[in-house]
């Protein structure tokens, strides 16, 4: 049977020698064909996850699948199938981007003529005499990319490719990865803490938090989640009156900073609560929705 995960852990969990534990039972399932989106905020635990997959850190508790076999059993062979950029790029300044590729072709033992071909792929082939130093940050990225897809990888894992871009360059890397998942077929597995910016080009989502995976699950059914749990917020001049006509209407309202907030009611029930607010001489101030994005879904998740 075809495994339909490339990248899998069950169960796993860390902790460093002088303190806590930073991953409780992960469980990541990255599926073929997927742009996965590795969420959480800095110091969550997603650099030590994507460590652990790599074999860069020793594992101590769950396992790990990489193409479907258990990564201790296969580490070599996994990892040819894997471009992977962990740590900032480390490039030759006084190499050009063709250059720098050269001496990891040599180690990989590829055939130099993928040198162009990567370089095509990542936008970088007028680059020419160009030296990587004189390169802008987003170029940086882009040919670091282009060192992780030299040996033709079916998996590519980036551990925060956009960090520290401009708008611009955030743009050219998120154009870049998803050009690479269609036109190339590459899997890609993406850690970020940059919500908004991770939303444009994932299609699924796996969200981190103080090492615990809070949510998994397509772009479609975190948004689906987030519509059962939306919310209102509602800015009236009377909070007594207001509370008591929501309390009759049994709506579940929370008050603070001047507002109440309230599961979104179905288009009758909003209707009904300001034709009461308004009847009782109660002023409307502010009716709306919650910013639905991925960063307000975070944002409940992390506080709730
Ligand atoms: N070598 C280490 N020794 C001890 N603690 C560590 C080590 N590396 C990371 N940590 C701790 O483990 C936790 C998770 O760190 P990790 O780097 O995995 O988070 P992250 O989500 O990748 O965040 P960032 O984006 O800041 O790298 C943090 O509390 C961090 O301080």
């Amino acid at each position: 049977m075809e495994q339909p995960f490339l990248l899998e852990t069950r169960s796993l969990s860390h902790r460093f020698a002088d303190g806590a534990a930073v991953l409780n039972n992960i469980n990541l399932q990255v599926p073929a064909g997927a742009v996965y989106g590795f969420l959480g905020a800095n110091g969550a635990g997603k650099t030590t996850t994507l460590r652990l997959v790599l074999g860069l850190l020793k594992k101590q508790r769950g396992e790990i699948l990489l193409f479907g076999r258990p990564l201790e059993s296969n580490r070599l062979q996994a990892l040819s199938r894997i471009g992977a950029m962990i740590e900032s790029p480390s490039l030759y300044g006084h190499l050009t981007a063709a250059e720098n590729l050269q001496v990891l072709q040599k180690v990989y033992r590829c055939p130099e003529a993928r040198i162009a071909q990567v370089l095509e792929m990542v936008g970088l082939a007028a680059t020419g005499n160009k030296k990587a130093a004189r390169f802008s940050l987003g170029m940086k990225q882009r040919l670091s990319i282009a060192m992780a897809l030299l040996h033709e990888p079916d998996l590519l894992i980036l551990d925060e490719p956009t960090n520290g871009l401009d708008p611009n360059g955030m743009i050219e890397v998120r154009e870049l990865l998803l050009h690479l998942n269609r036109q190339h077929g590459i899997t890609i597995a993406i850690s970020s803490h940059l919500l908004g910016e991770i939303e444009k080009m994932v299609s699924h989502v796996g969200i981190i938090h103080h090492g615990s995976l809070l949510f998994q699950g397509s772009l479609a059914d975190l948004q689906q989640e987030r519509a059962a749990g939306a919310r209102m917020i509602l800015k009236t001049s009377d909070r007594q009156k207001t509370m008591a006509i929501m309390q009759a209407q049994g709506m579940q309202a929370t008050f603070s900073q001047d507002a109440f907030s309230l599961p979104m009611p179905g288009p009758e029930a909003t209707a009904l609560l300001i034709r009461q607010l308004v009847g009782q001489g109660v002023d409307v101030y502010e009716l709306s929705p919650i910013k639905n994005d991925l960063e307000a879904i975070f944002m409940d998740m992390i506080t709730n």
